[in-house]
């Protein structure tokens, strides 16, 4: 069988939580060989983002160029990408390469507030990089901002998936994890025809930095493997669950989930 191969494109967060770390951990835990085309480097830990340092779109595009054209990529994820050129350049390489098996994480603003993406890169990300997508993964406010309209209700939810589907992309999974405190943490899928409510329970902790690269991250590494969307969605619920269940407590803010709980908890099944 040959290797899986995950691509990502997204910033490094130095605190290892979220970002390209996030993403290569959870690729490497899941199975998949793991590759990275840096955006930006962030200064970051469990307290917050207190420096962003974007690289050039040519940066960016040279990275996807010289893994795309050597290692070889079977999917290939987007986190933060922070500007219009990045996102230009990027929407570039895929489309050259013809890769479909395209996650596109919309990351916009970091739980502790600071702006992952430019205000005036929203446009290029609807028009240039959704339309590639074989699945989008926005969290309630990124929703909000693709879809034009502020999502309190499920129905709300439900609207908004159709209205970002319009931009072109096959399946819109809106991440519950924003969604006021219930027991349960609900995500919405949409695949074009019909939703899927997928609910799992919500874990009381603030160590929840990064749950969203890491859920986008094991989709990707379950399509890198050849799983259909909806059975890798499945596993990445999986896999954030027992991430984020337990949780490592460290840093003095919101620390990182636990790459390494689902691989652990499945050895001790076998
Ligand atoms: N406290 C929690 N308990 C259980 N699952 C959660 C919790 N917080 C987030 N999740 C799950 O983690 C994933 C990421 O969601 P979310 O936190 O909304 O994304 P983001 O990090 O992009 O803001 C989703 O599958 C969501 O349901
Ligand atoms: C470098 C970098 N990329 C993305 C994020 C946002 O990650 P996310 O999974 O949405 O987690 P929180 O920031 O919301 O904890 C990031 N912080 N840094």
């Amino acid at each position: 069988m040959s290797t899986p191969r995950a691509l990502t494109v997204a910033g490094s967060d130095s605190g290892g939580g979220a970002g390209i770390q996030a993403d290569i951990k959870t690729f490497q835990e899941l199975g998949a060989f793991g590759m990275s085309a840096v955006t930006a480097v962030t200064v970051q830990n469990t307290l917050g983002v207190q420096g962003v340092y974007p690289l050039t779109a040519a940066a960016v595009a040279e990275q996807m160029e010289a893994v795309g054209r050597d290692l070889g990529v079977d999917a290939v994820k987007t986190g933060m990408l922070f500007s219009a050129d990045i996102i230009e350049a990027v929407a570039e390489k895929i489309e050259s390469f013809g890769w479909r098996s395209v996650v596109v994480d919309p990351v916009m603003i970091a739980k502790g507030g600071a702006e992952l993406l430019r205000r005036d890169a929203v446009e290029a990300l609807k028009r240039k990089l959704l339309p590639l997508a074989l699945i989008v993964t926005p969290n309630i406010p990124e929703a909000e901002e693709l879809a034009g309209m502020r999502i309190v209700t499920m129905g709300d939810r439900r609207e908004a998936a159709l209205r970002i589907a319009e931009y072109g992309v096959n399946m819109v999974v809106i991440k519950g994890g924003h969604a006021p405190e219930t027991e349960e943490a609900v995500d919405l899928m949409y695949d074009g025809t019909a939703f899927t409510r997928l609910a799992g329970r919500r874990i009381a902790t603030r160590h929840t930095h990064g749950t969203g690269c890491t859920f986008s991250a094991a989709i990707t590494a379950e399509l890198a493997k050849g799983l259909p969307v909806p059975e890798a969605v499945h596993t990445a619920r999986l896999y954030i669950q027992a991430a984020i269940e337990d949780s490592l407590e460290l840093g003095g803010g919101s620390g990182p989930t636990n790459h390494w709980a689902y691989g652990r908890r499945k050895e001790s099944l076998v």
